[in-house]
């Protein structure tokens, strides 16, 4: 068993909360509510920063040049004015500017916030790969639902499409091969380092979820 599924099993638990999240089903059946959605959505908007910066520190720690190129085509693809979904979203819900720009932070935004920063200045390509692949695995893993019908309204619908395309699972599967031989490599205490990483990011997807209903 690889690195990446063996971390997956040993988070089953968390990892399942979140995926068959309420959360999850309503937005299949596009019933979550506005208030919900707008709360999900303005928290979310201030996930990317650490993100892309994260992401910089992938590029700049990975091993080998073809992994760089990977993680800068991906960071150029997320930042550019493409996509305007959160924009578009925003609007329609009747989002003001300020509630845009700087919400104020649940506990889960502000731990993810710090969950990345430190796995950024950790400097370890293991335990930066560890954090962005729940990121992106876990997000797969929900929304890949073969057969279900797209919600009628575009917020529900390109939330699910934004993360079940074709490019997107090409990414995580990438993202998966990419942990499991770096893991593969590291020494007992490298690998126990991405371990925690992992299990805290996890454990904050459920949160984050949970967290919007309270
Ligand atoms: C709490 C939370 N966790 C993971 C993601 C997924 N995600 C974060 S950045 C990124 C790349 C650009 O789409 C993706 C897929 C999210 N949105 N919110």
């Amino acid at each position: 068993m690889g690195f990446s599924e063996r971390l997956r099993g040993e988070n089953a638990d968390d990892w399942n909360a979140a995926v068959g999240h309420r959360f999850v089903d309503e937005i299949f059946r596009g019933t979550v509510t506005p208030d919900v959605m707008r709360r999900y959505l303005t928290q979310d908007y201030q996930f990317i920063d650490g993100f892309v910066a994260l992401l910089g520190m992938a590029i700049a720690t990975a091993d080998r040049f073809e992994s760089r190129i990977r993680f800068a085509q991906f960071a150029a693809m997320i930042t550019s004015d493409e996509n305007t979904y959160f924009q578009r979203s925003f609007d329609a819900l009747g989002v003001p500017a300020a509630e845009r720009e700087h919400p104020v932070l649940t506990a889960p935004t502000t731990g993810f916030q710090a969950l990345m920063r430190e796995a950024a200045a950790s400097r370890h390509y293991a335990s930066c790969l560890a954090v962005l692949t729940v990121a992106e695995w876990l997000y797969l893993s929900w929304a890949d639902r073969p057969g279900a019908l797209p919600p009628a309204d575009f917020i529900h619908a390109e939330w699910i499409t934004l993360h079940n395309n074709d490019g997107f699972r090409g990414f995580v599967t990438w993202l998966r091969g990419e942990l499991d031989r770096v893991g593969a490599a590291e020494d007992e205490p490298g690998r126990a380092v991405a371990t925690a990483f992992f299990r805290r990011a996890v454990v904050l997807e459920r949160a984050f979820f949970d967290h919007i209903y309270d």
